[in-house]
């Protein structure tokens, strides 16, 4: 694949492979997720997240998805508890999502397809940075969010309202004052598995924690999501749209469930 990685027909997910063998590794991410079929823990602990809304910096489009990064020099907005030892600080937070809203999320839940998925992700403070850690086998961990089609959600919004600032690929605007934690379900049940990155460098280092409860988002919101391109300005507009990654197999890893 000689162009950069993407999610279209010569550059999509099938492809990947091409420039990161590790695409076809032992725990690829995402994957499907059968409940009946997943282990329940009684030794996994409550996920605890403690986030300062003072750390969002700053609202980017990547060209792959848009992400909003926070400050993480110190402990202030971190992830404890849950299937992880240590601390884990979070780095940014970004979606998934379809161009209808029968697809979009890349973990799926007995073959069901949500239309939009949450990632919040966490890197491991016993490494000296986020890059170090995304190269170790603990190094990351990914709070894993659906989004189910329902009533408007008021906590997307500020969100959503930054994306007009954002349309195009490489353009960023701050971000300031935004607690991630609004956008958590009530529930903090989980499931979790050993997986990896879901794009490229595809790197094996995740411990995946995907919530059972999704999170309500209306089909307007989800328009608003679309309204992004995967296209820098001045090229020709590409609607940023499908933007996920399929279910990988699961080559025997156990899948552990925080509730009953
Ligand atoms: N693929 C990723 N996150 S994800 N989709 O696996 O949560 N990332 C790539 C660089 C930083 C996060
Ligand atoms: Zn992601």
């Amino acid at each position: 694949m000689s162009h950069g990685w993407g999610y279209g027909p010569t550059n999509g997910p099938d492809k990947w492979a091409d420039d990161y063998p590790v695409a076809n590794g032992p725990r690829q991410s995402p994957i499907n997720i059968v409940p009946k079929e997943a282990l329940y823990d009684s030794a996994l602990k409550p996920l605890k997240l403690k986030y300062d809304a003072s750390n969002a910096k700053g609202i980017l489009n990547n060209g792959h998805s848009f992400q909003v990064d926070f400050v993480d020099d110190i402990d202030s907005s971190t992830l404890t508890g849950g299937p992880i030892s240590g601390t884990y600080r979070l780095r940014q937070f970004h979606f998934h999502w379809g161009a209808s809203n029968d697809r979009g999320s890349e973990h799926t839940v007995n073959g069901i397809k949500f239309p939009c998925e949450l990632h919040l992700v966490h890197w491991n403070t016993k490494y000296p940075s986020f890059g170090e850690a995304a190269s170790q086998p603990d190094g990351l961990a990914v709070v894993g969010v659906f989004l189910k089609i329902g009533a408007a959600n008021p906590r997307l919004q500020k969100v959503l309202d930054a994306l007009d600032a954002i349309r195009t690929k490489g353009k960023q605007t701050t971000f300031p004052n935004f607690d991630a934690k609004t956008l958590l379900p009530t529930s903090l049940d989980y499931w979790t598995y050993d997986g990896s990155l879901t794009t490229p460098p595809l790197l094996e280092s995740v411990t995946w924690i995907v919530l059972k409860e999704p999170i309500s988002v209306s089909p307007a919101q989800m328009d608003k999501f679309r309204s992004l391109l995967f296209t820098g300005e001045g090229d020709a507009p590409c609607c940023m749209v499908d933007n996920y990654r399929p279910p990988q197999p699961l080559k025997g890893r156990l899948v552990r469930a925080s509730f009953k």
